[in-house]
């Protein structure tokens, strides 16, 4: 058995330093998914479409339950999204002409100055759904993640991997390959998505597993994407982002179990005047 892993069972057990601390957070993070779930009771849930008030149709008087659902989502979906988001809106900052190129698709799809009234038209927007894979090509919110060998195992080429092997794959790492990506992998390229005819063109998911791909990949994926779509889209046709600190400064991205950038990303924001 490994050091580390009696160490911290030594700490449970006797409830102290980091394990005491552990013991605390989780109590917090309970709390407050039980407060979540308290407010949706008294605000209603029957009539409503998000996402707990559907699950606390099918099951509402398991408590247990529905406190892991939240904690999931929050866990898997909001951290997500926001890491997706302001990496996406740095670089989108930083390139100018990429956010007019958004608007110019937006208003030929949708019409000027339309709102997007379906998810059907997000399908149809096919350069923003560049921008987005590309910016988490570049900024995967989970750089890396790591899997544990069940049993003595071969990886598809070969390599044999023995029982108890941690094994992790790095989608940080694997979307900045020049063998994966060429010599200007290390470049912000929406267009790199998008194929002759002018349609998104998705990568094999094993070469961009920013979602992890297979069996257990990201249930939440078409959800995330319509989210930061959607919100990219009416924010940029409506407003100009600059960012507070010059260009050349670029944002330390701070991993942790979902990355973020050090310190935030002040922006300026600036409404677009309309001129027609
Ligand atoms: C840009 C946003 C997102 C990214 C990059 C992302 C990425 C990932 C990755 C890499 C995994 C695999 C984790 C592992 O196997 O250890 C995962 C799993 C998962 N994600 Fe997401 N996710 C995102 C948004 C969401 C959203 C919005 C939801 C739901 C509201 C969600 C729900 C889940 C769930 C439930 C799993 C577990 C699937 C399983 O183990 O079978 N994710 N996600």
């Amino acid at each position: 058995m490994h050091v580390s892993s009696i160490v911290w069972k030594i700490k449970r057990f006797f409830n102290i330093g980091s394990e005491r601390k552990l013991k605390k957070a989780i109590k917090l993070i309970n709390i407050l998914a039980q407060e979540v779930i308290r407010q949706r009771r008294k605000l209603g849930f029957s009539n409503h479409k998000d996402l707990l008030s559907r699950f606390m149709q099918g099951d509402i008087a398991n408590e247990t339950y529905l406190r892991d659902i939240v904690i999931s989502f929050l866990l898997a979906g909001r951290d997500t999204v926001a890491s997706a988001s302001t990496s996406l809106f740095w670089l989108l900052a930083e390139n100018p002409r990429v956010a007019e190129r958004i608007r110019e698709e937006a208003n030929e799809v949708l019409g000027l100055n339309q709102e997007l009234t379906s998810c059907e038209q997000l399908r149809d927007l096919h350069y923003l759904q560049a921008c987005v894979y590309e910016s988490m090509r570049l900024y995967p919110p989970i750089q890396f993640d790591s899997k544990f060998c069940l049993e003595d195992d071969f990886l598809p080429d070969g390599t044999f991997v023995k029982k108890g092997t941690r094994v992790t794959y790095h989608p940080y790492a694997m979307g900045r390959m020049e063998e994966l990506w060429g010599v200007d992998c290390l470049e912000f390229k929406p267009e790199r998505w998008i194929n002759k005819d002018g349609v998104f063109s998705q990568e094999n998911p094993y070469k961009y597993p920013v979602f992890q791909a297979g069996v257990r990949v990201c249930l939440g994926k078409e959800m995330a994407l319509v989210e930061l779509k959607s919100m990219a889209l009416s924010f940029l046709r409506r407003f100009n982002v600059e960012l507070v600190h010059p260009s050349h400064h670029i944002p330390r991205f701070s991993p942790g179990l979902t990355a973020s950038l050090r310190g935030g990303l002040p922006v300026f924001v600036r409404e677009i005047k309309c001129t027609t």
